[in-house]
């Protein structure tokens, strides 16, 4: 059996071109995101994190370089992909379960099954007839991700997912997304720009440097969940990614 490549991207650049002037965002990106992985991003604003989201959701393809999940060529979007933005984006005139099968039919017995087991999955059972003006942040937060999962996608990435949310909904909801990766085994890449949350949720912390965008380094959290934030592992490696962070900003100061 051929080993599954979900995510290959090998010297990916980008630029943008804005009449005159061209900005190179992304430089010489290589990073191999194994089936099943779950890997944060981290780096200061504008160094690129975004961008490399866009580009593996197929939102963005003018690049170069190789993008592949599961040695095709990424150049559209498609429902492989799940994206989930800052802001949940749900229709806000259909129901919880009409979001989450948004253009698939709710009279199909098979996507009825499926939307009830994501509701369970994401703990929203009792909110099914709700409109999303009647969920809070976090719960809507919780139907973006289940509608993503609906396609089974390849990969689920993420941008900064619970930025909106408070201290308090945003650590449930990094519980909530560890159980689901932990059922679902989904691969997923989140965008954050909090330590703890890029720590406790992954197994690899991303590193991205600025101007432009580059991976500085990729540091492994072996450390089994549920992370204990006070532990001293926890601690270690928490360090360990701040002071990478504050490496590249002391080099880049430098400059
Ligand atoms: N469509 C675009 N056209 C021109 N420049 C762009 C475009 N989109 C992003 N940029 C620039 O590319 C750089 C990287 O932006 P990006 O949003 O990917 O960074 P980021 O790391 O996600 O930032 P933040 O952490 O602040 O969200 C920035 O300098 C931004 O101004």
């Amino acid at each position: 059996m051929v080993d599954s490549e979900p995510l290959v991207i090998h010297g990916l650049n980008k630029t943008f071109h804005n009449g005159q002037t061209s900005l190179k965002v992304l430089s010489n990106i290589n990073l191999r995101v194994e089936q099943g992985e779950l890997i944060t991003v981290i780096g200061p604003s504008g160094c690129g994190k975004s961008t490399l989201l866009k580009v593996i959701a197929g939102l963005d393809a003018e690049y170069d370089g190789v993008v592949k999940i599961d040695r095709e060529q990424i150049h559209q979007p498609g429902v492989d992909k799940g994206f989930i933005f800052q802001e949940h984006r749900l229709f806000p005139w259909l129901t919880v379960e009409g979001n989450i099968a948004a253009d698939l039919s709710l009279k199909n017995p098979e996507v009825r099954a499926k939307v009830r087991d994501l509701i369970r999955l994401v703990h929203l059972e009792g909110f099914e007839k709700s409109f999303p003006r009647q969920l809070s942040g976090g719960m809507a937060q919780r139907v973006a991700i289940a509608r993503a999962l609906l396609r089974d996608p390849k990969v689920l990435l993420m941008d900064e997912p619970f930025a909106a949310l408070d201290a308090f909904t945003r650590a449930h909801m990094q519980d909530v997304l560890l159980d689901i990766w932990e059922q679902n085994k989904t691969t997923m890449i989140l965008v954050t720009h909090d330590i703890d949350e890029a720590v406790v949720l992954a197994q690899r912390v991303v590193i991205m440097s600025a101007k432009p965008g580059t991976i500085h380094s990729v540091v492994p959290v072996d450390i089994p969940h549920p992370r204990k934030r006070s532990s001293n592992e926890f601690l270690e490696v928490r360090r360990n990614v701040l002071a990478q962070l504050e490496a590249h900003m002391l080099q880049h100061t430098e400059q």
